[in-house]
């Protein structure tokens, strides 16, 4: 196959290039439409790819060249203005499994949401049958890990939809040493319950190349990339187990974002969670309790 297709080439990359941040109402997205059959087998590939790996996908040069810089660009300006950002206090450990990590949601008049064709159509090459859109209760949410530590533990993507949304974490700049890992329990031996968190297998000292690395610890097949800028990974809620280690040194930050079929409805009992990103009220667990439930607790 291909060695590297290229992408999609804007028909006009010159008039396009936009150097300055800012004007979210005069810049609206032209997804390229050349469809060629380099692309038709390519997402091919990738669904397939996708179906047998339990509905986790990691992509390369996932946007245009175009629609990155756009991207890097606009949330490099709301970084600075301050007012833009809605700080999300991710780091109450009591609420969830990410760690010393800096959130914030993306406001819905960017133009960020201009510039995510290429994702879009990626998720509906993977998603044949039905018209995926940017779920529309989910804003896009920028995630920093940069303090010392910043990370998350185990975990499932929260279900919010009927059917499930689809989770893509987009990265937009990496020089930290975090993993992004995720584990596929092994065939045989279905009923085995795992304790061990299934990480010495697979140290962070196996992916410092920014390559993927495949490993099996215990019953688990454990998979450990360094994701580089515009790369995605697409996962679907309630699937595929996964966690970011600990960050060292360095930044890494990321959109997450997620798409739904046109026709999803959102789960009554996700409501409250999604449209107020209250905390839960934290009722006090020993530490035994909290190990037994860390497989089952789900966050996204
Ligand atoms: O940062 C990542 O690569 C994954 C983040 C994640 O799993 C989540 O936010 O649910
Ligand atoms: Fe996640």
């Amino acid at each position: 196959m291909a060695a590297h297709s290229p992408l999609p080439l804007s028909e006009s990359s010159s008039s396009h290039r936009r150097e300055h941040p800012v004007s979210s109402e005069n810049i609206h997205s032209s997804p390229p439409t050349t469809s060629t059959t380099q692309d038709y087998w390519k997402l091919r590939t990738q669904r397939r790819q996708y179906e047998r790996d339990n509905k986790i996908l990691y992509v390369k040069s996932a946007l245009t060249p175009s629609e990155f810089a756009t991207i890097s660009s606009e949330l490099s300006f709301m970084m600075q203005t301050d007012s833009n950002m809605m700080p999300m206090q991710e780091e109450d450990a009591s609420s969830s499994f990410a760690t010393n990590r800096i959130g914030a949601r993306v406001p819905t008049n960017s133009n960020i949401y201009n510039n995510i064709g290429s994702v879009c159509r990626l998720v509906n090459g993977l998603y044949d049958n039905t018209e995926m859109i940017l779920a529309p209760n989910i804003p896009i949410e920028v995630r920093v890990y940069e303090k010392a530590g910043a990370g998350m533990g185990w975990h499932i993507d929260d279900v919010l939809y009927s059917p499930r949304q689809v989770e893509i974490v987009l990265t937009l700049d990496n020089t930290s040493d975090c993993c992004t890992m995720w584990r596929v329990p092994k065939m045989e031996n279905d009923d085995t319950v795992i304790n061990d968190d299934g990480d010495d297998a697979s140290p962070s000292s196996h992916c410092t190349d920014k390559t993927t690395t495949t490993a099996s610890a215990g019953a688990y097949t454990v998979h450990s990339i360094q994701t580089v800028p515009n790369s995605i990974l697409i996962l679907e809620s309630g699937g595929v187990e996964h966690k970011v280690t600990p960050l060292s040194y360095g930044k890494r930050t990321i959109l997450k974002m997620a798409f739904v079929s046109k026709d999803a409805v959102m789960d009554e009992s996700m409501k409250r969670h999604v449209s107020h990103h209250h905390h839960h009220h934290h009722r006090t667990r020993t530490a035994a309790a909290d190990q037994k439930k860390m497989m089952k607790k789900r966050r996204r």
